[in-house]
């Protein structure tokens, strides 16, 4: 048992901001409006210390049916709602997320390990835009309409499918569950979420926020467990599903079509990634190394989006990685809750040692120019998930740590000479999530963006989002798109009404 000073630091922490549960963590489903003690307790662990700070109930059958069949009774009101007669209740949904703000910061450090600090970066507000962005969007967007020579006019009618199974992973599991709960009770589906079993805690509080911002029972969902032979899967296999979004690794995506083919339900894909970040010499190089440390450090890399795969233009090859190098080295890497950490904890003990056999492949590989190793940190923080940021050069493209998804604090480094040996590096993984270019050279921002196979490019940037545009994957990363009106095809049922002139 390691020392619990950093736990009863933090849940002093947490009385000081009025944590609206009894302590211990003893965290509940949310079914039906109520919540719901549950059974077959497992584990919550911080993952900077391995501490067990509570425990989440496992849900089987019995809460999977009683949630969709909860979730399908309010449904039949919820969906017949005017948009406008939804949005009240989103918008105090999300008004009670900024209302627990610091609650969330706090407990989205101890689900995942990340650094309190990322998730005052506009964090809790994403949660909260996520939800009310989609109330207003239903009421303000209408549809189109096809007039034809003959003077028939065809005029599209949207309408909600039923009942949503939002299956979330646990690297932003706060941002990541609003970002599925907007659309899907906006355009008036009803929903079931079933957090990642790594991150229970983030998914309480909002059952939390929607039940004191008031909606009806039923509408909102929550279900915790595990995937395979667990709420996970039984959720995808239940045949009051209708449709499911789901957001985490490409192989669990594969499992998952192929569990809902039977009840043929709609799904929308959203998975992993291996982004390039093409560097090119017109780049401003001191912007280039910061965008770069965020897009490959943040979240302890741990996102879909990171930039893991770095090119760099042959010229300013060696003054980009000398600045990379140093600027990895002086991250402050500590106590999440501390709010000058920069990086924090892996979110387990299997992902931690995932991560690192990657290292130890590249270390006989390749070259390990920093990191590759657990920091030195001071008790309880030494029993944490820790690993150095950590940069490998002399690799090949075709070797598995520029292939594979690592998802971890680990970049590649592989220099090119010509745009086009960039765009072809670029293009050469299974993956096509995103991708960032970084020039100051318009043309070739243009050039570059458009030959990527990706869904999104940032140029000179990472991670900037708004909520109107397309958001998936290319490839092996996803199936669909959702944001703004593109998740029209998937969170809304389409009509064609063709109405004649006589
Ligand atoms: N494309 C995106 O927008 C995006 C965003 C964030 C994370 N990701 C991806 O998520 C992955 C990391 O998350 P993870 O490790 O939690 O992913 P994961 O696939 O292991 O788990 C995601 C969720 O699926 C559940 N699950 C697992 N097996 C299941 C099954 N058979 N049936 C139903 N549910 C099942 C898990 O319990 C969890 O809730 C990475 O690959 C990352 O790239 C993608
Ligand atoms: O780790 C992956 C982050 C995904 C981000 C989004 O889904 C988003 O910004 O909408």
């Amino acid at each position: 048992m390691v020392e619990p000073k950093l736990y009863k630091e933090t849940l002093e922490r947490l009385k000081v901001l009025s944590f609206p549960f009894e302590l211990p963590l003893e965290v509940t489903h949310y079914i039906g409006g109520e919540f719901v003690k549950g059974e077959n307790p497992f584990p919550v662990i911080y993952p900077a210390t391995g501490e067990v700070i509570g425990s989440a109930p496992e849900g089987r059958a019995k809460e999977v049916d009683l949630a969709v069949e909860a979730a399908h009774r309010a449904f039949q009101s919820w969906g017949k709602m005017p948009p406008s007669e939804r949005r009240p209740y989103l918008r105090r949904f999300a008004e009670k997320i900024r209302e627990y703000r610091p609650v969330f910061e706090v407990l989205e450090s101890l689900d995942v390990g990340r650094p309190i600090r990322e998730n005052r970066l506009g964090y809790v507000d994403r949660m909260a835009n996520n939800i009310e962005f989609f109330a207003d969007f239903a009421v303000t967007h209408g549809s189109e309409a096809y007039p034809m020579e003959n003077g028939y006019v065809n005029y599209v009618l949207r309408f909600p499918v039923g009942v949503a199974a939002l299956i979330t992973p646990w690297n932003m599991p706060s941002m990541l569950a609003t970002w599925k709960i907007g659309p899907t009770l906006a355009f008036g589906n009803t929903a079931v979420l079933k957090p990642a079993e790594f991150t229970p805690l983030g998914a309480w509080l909002l059952a939390r926020c929607a039940h004191e911002a008031g909606l009806p029972p039923g509408v909102f969902n929550v279900v915790h467990g595990f995937g395979p032979d667990s709420a996970g899967e039984l959720l995808t296999k239940h045949p009051l599903v209708r449709l499911i979004s789901f957001t985490g690794e490409t192989t669990t995506g594969r499992i998952i079509l192929k569990n809902a083919a039977d009840t043929l339900k709609r799904t929308s894909m959203e998975l992993g990634g291996k982004a390039a970040n093409l560097i090119f010499a017109s780049a401003d190089l001191d912007r280039a190394v910061e965008v770069t440390v965020r897009a490959a450090f943040f979240n302890q890399g741990e996102v879909c989006l990171a930039g893991s795969r770095l090119l760099v233009e042959r010229p300013v090859y060696e003054p980009f990685v000398e600045k990379l190098v140093a600027a990895a080295r002086a991250l402050r890497i500590g106590d999440p809750l501390d709010p000058e950490t920069q990086m924090g904890a892996l979110i387990a003990e299997e992902h931690l040692e995932k991560v690192m056999g990657y290292v130890e492949h590249a270390k006989r590989v390749a070259t390990v120019l920093t990191g590759g190793k657990r920091p030195d940190l001071p008790h309880p923080l030494d029993k944490g998930y820790f690993l150095e940021p950590t940069v490998v050069v002399d690799v090949a493209p075709s070797d598995k740590v520029c292939q594979e998804e690592i998802f971890g604090p680990m970049v590649a480094v592989l220099p090119f000479d010509t745009e086009e040996e960039a765009i072809a590096l670029a293009n050469n993984t299974p993956y096509g999530l995103n991708a960032i270019v970084q020039t100051r050279d318009v043309g070739q921002a243009v050039r570059v963006s458009a030959a990527l196979e990706v869904g999104t490019v940032w140029v000179n940037d990472w991670f900037v989002r708004d909520l109107r545009v397309p958001f998936g994957g290319a490839k092996q990363s996803g199936i669909g798109r959702e944001g703004g009106h593109y998740g029209y095809e998937f969170y809304y049922e389409t009509k064609n009404v063709c109405i004649a002139n006589r």
